[in-house]
């Protein structure tokens, strides 16, 4: 279920960096097509050669988002594997994750967060749609292709990428993405369900307004379970239409989530309210 490149055909040129299991780099990929020379800009993930064993969970998460193609999904070219590398081919972003974008830029405007965070709503409708979760949503995996002029509000475009460790089957690794993680699947992973995409939405859209702080920060392990014993909330927004859909994106009962429709609903009432205007470029986050 997915194209297979040629190793030749691949260049690799500066490392970006590495997540988990894996080395990033920039590079391009060379195809002939009716004659013709193309090279494409791409971003190379390596699987760490001593991490077969997540293999299959590493290309299942791409796999599946490579089935489905739609405006806000990243496009994964395929997978190219040579002696003991296996390597994905992701199309290249240019201005990379929104959480490092936000972190740098002091300024972004409410009604450029609020596009960020709608057409991330709208690429978690289509999943719905198709009953597809994705796992993994945070701002880390939300890829800015158009960065917009953040202080006008001149439209952003972003990407969400693929989960990569969407069945996290390590449960260390399940808790280290908490909060974006729902508490249903700490302790069981396989009830990763629809709902568990609007929680981590909600701990997305707390980082969106929050200049990219990681929620929960600088807590250590222990705490962050507390969190989730104790029923904990993140701290609100003064702005209490916002912190609103966040508890109701992240509430303990699955089932009381807000439907994709409902978030983009409120989302848009969100964008008519004039706390936008008052905070036409915010100085600093909230
Ligand atoms: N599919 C993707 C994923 N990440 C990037 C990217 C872009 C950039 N400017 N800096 C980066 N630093 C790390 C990753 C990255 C691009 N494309």
């Amino acid at each position: 279920q997915f194209h297979m490149i040629k190793y030749e055909d691949l260049r690799w040129s500066e490392s970006l960096g590495q997540g988990s299991f894996t080395r990033i780099f920039k590079g391009s990929k060379i195809d002939i097509r009716d004659g013709e020379r193309h090279v494409t800009d791409v971003l190379l993930k390596e699987l760490d050669a001593n991490h077969k064993n997540c293999w299959e969970s590493f290309f299942e998460a791409a796999s599946l988002m490579s089935q489905i193609s739609h405006k806000h999904l990243l496009l994964v070219y395929g997978i190219s594997v040579h002696r003991s590398k296996n390597v994905m081919v992701q199309e290249f972003i240019k201005c990379g994750a929104l959480d490092l974008f936000l972190k740098r830029e002091g300024s972004v405007s409410v009604s450029w967060k609020l596009d960020v965070a709608k057409q991330l709503a709208s690429a978690l409708n289509f999943l719905e749609e198709k009953n597809i979760t994705h796992g993994n949503i945070c701002a880390k995996n939300l890829l800015l292709a158009r960065e917009g002029d953040a202080s006008q509000g001149s439209s952003p475009f972003i990407k969400l990428s693929d989960p990569e460790s969407i069945h996290a089957h390590w449960e260390w690794l399940r808790k280290v993405m908490i909060p974006w993680v729902a508490p249903e699947v700490l302790e069981a992973p396989e009830r990763l369900e629809l709902e568990c995409d609007k929680w981590s939405f909600g701990a997305t859209l707390w980082e969106l307004f929050n200049g990219g702080q990681a929620p929960l920060q600088g807590l250590d392990l222990e705490r962050k379970l507390q969190f989730y014993e104790t029923y904990k909330q993140l701290p609100s927004s003064e702005w209490t239409e916002l912190a609103d859909l966040i508890s109701q994106c992240m509430n303990y009962q699955p089932a009381f989530r807000p439907s994709c429709r409902s978030i983009i609903r409120q989302l848009n009432s969100l964008i008519t309210s004039d706390y936008v205007i008052l905070h036409a470029a915010e100085p600093l986050p909230d």
